[in-house]
C-alpha cells in the first residue's frame, strides 16, 4: 500500500521568525530541509547506537503480528520498518508525518529495503495534533524523537490515547532531560562540540542547534509520565537508556 495524503494546513511562517522554530511551520521546515542527510548524520553522530535505541522502543510497545501499528512523526521510517517487521503480512502500519521531504525519504527507503513484509506499510501526511484515524484503532503506536519536537504536547498525548485500543500501549522514544547534572553537560556539550560543528559543515548548524534548546524545553521522565495519566492512560513509565541520555516512555490505555 502506498499513499500520500494531503498535508494539514499549519500557520504561515512570519518572516520576523526567520531563525526561530517556534511555529509548527518553521518545524516542518526545518525537517524538510535535513531530510536529505537525516539518517547518515544519526548514524555517524550517534555511532550507530541510534538504531538500538530505536528496536527497544519498538519492543516496548508490545506491537505482534498481525497487529494495526502506528508510526508517528515516521520521519524517514526507521520506527515504521521496524514495526512492519513485527506486524508481518497479516498486519499493517502507518507512519504519519507532516514533512514531505521526509515521507519521501521513508518512500524511497521502502524500494531499496526489500524485505516483503514491508508492502505493509501506508505513509500518511498528516499532523500528529490531528489524526485522521478514528477511536481504539491501533494495537500499538511508537513515537521517535516525535515528541519533543510538537509544538502542543499535551494534544498530542491526547490523539495518541483517542486512537489506541483499550489495553494497548504507546512507546515514546527521545532525549532524556537528565536531573543528573553530569548526564546533562555531557548531553549537552557532545552537541554543542560534536554533533552541530558536523552539521555545519553541511550547512545545517541552526538546525542542529535547535536540538539542544528543544531539549532544554522538553519535559522530565517524571512530567512525560504525569503528561500521559492526565491524558488518561492507566500505566505509564519512563525507562532511562543509554547512561541517562536518551528515554522511553511506555503508557498503556
Ligand atoms: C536519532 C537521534 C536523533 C534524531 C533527531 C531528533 C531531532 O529532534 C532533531 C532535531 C533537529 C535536527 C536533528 C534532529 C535529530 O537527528 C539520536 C542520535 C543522533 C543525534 C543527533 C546524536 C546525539 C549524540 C548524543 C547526545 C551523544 C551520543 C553518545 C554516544 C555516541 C552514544
Ligand atoms: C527527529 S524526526 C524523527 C523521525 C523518526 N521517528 C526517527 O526516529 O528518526 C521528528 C519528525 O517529527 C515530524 N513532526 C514534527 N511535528 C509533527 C506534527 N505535528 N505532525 C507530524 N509530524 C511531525 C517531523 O517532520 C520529523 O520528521
Amino acid at each position: 500500500m502506498h499513499s500520500l495524503q494531503f498535508s494539514v494546513p499549519l500557520l504561515p511562517t512570519s518572516r520576523f521568525k526567520r531563525h526561530s522554530v517556534r511555529c509548527a511551520s518553521d518545524r516542518q521546515q526545518l525537517f524538510n530541509r535535513i531530510a536529505p542527510v537525516y539518517d547518515n548524520l544519526n548514524d555517524l553522530l550517534s555511532l550507530g547506537q541510534h538504531r538500538i535505541w530505536k528496536r527497544m522502543a519498538v519492543s516496548w510497545s508490545g506491537a505482534k503480528t498481525g497487529d494495526s501499528l502506528l508510526d508517528l512523526c515516521c520521519g524517514s521510517g526507521d520506527l515504521t520498518f521496524l514495526m512492519s517487521e513485527k506486524a508481518g503480512a497479516d498486519g499493517k502500519v502507518i507512519g504519519l508525518d507532516f514533512s514531505k521531504e521526509q515521507l519521501s525519504i521513508a518512500s524511497s527507503r521502502r524500494y531499496l529495503l526489500s524485505k516483503a513484509c514491508y508492502n505493509n506499510i501506508e505513509w500518511v501526511e498528516g499532523d500528529a495534533l490531528d489524526l485522521p484515524f478514528s477511536n481504539g484503532y491501533f494495537d500499538a503506536i511508537t513515537m521517535g524523537y516525535g515528541l519533543r519536537n510538537v509544538i502542543d504536547k499535551r494534544r498530542a498525548m491526547q490523539e495518541m490515547f483517542r486512537v489506541l485500543k483499550p489495553g494497548s500501549r504507546v512507546s515514546i522514544l527521545d532525549f532524556n532531560k537528565s536531573m543528573q547534572p553530569f548526564t546533562a553537560l555531557f548531553q549537552e556539550w557532545m552537541i554543542d562540540n560534536v554533533v552541530v560543528p558536523t552539521a555545519t559543515v553541511y550547512g545545517l548548524a541552526k538546525e542542529y542547534q535547535y536540538l539542544k534548546t528543544s531539549i532544554d524545553e522538553f519535559l522530565t521522565g517524571k512530567e512525560l509520565e504525569k503528561l500521559a495519566l492526565d491524558a488518561g492512560f492507566s500505566y505509564a513509565r519512563h525507562y532511562e537508556i543509554s547512561g541517562g541520555l536518551m528515554g522511553d516512555l511506555v503508557a498503556a490505555r
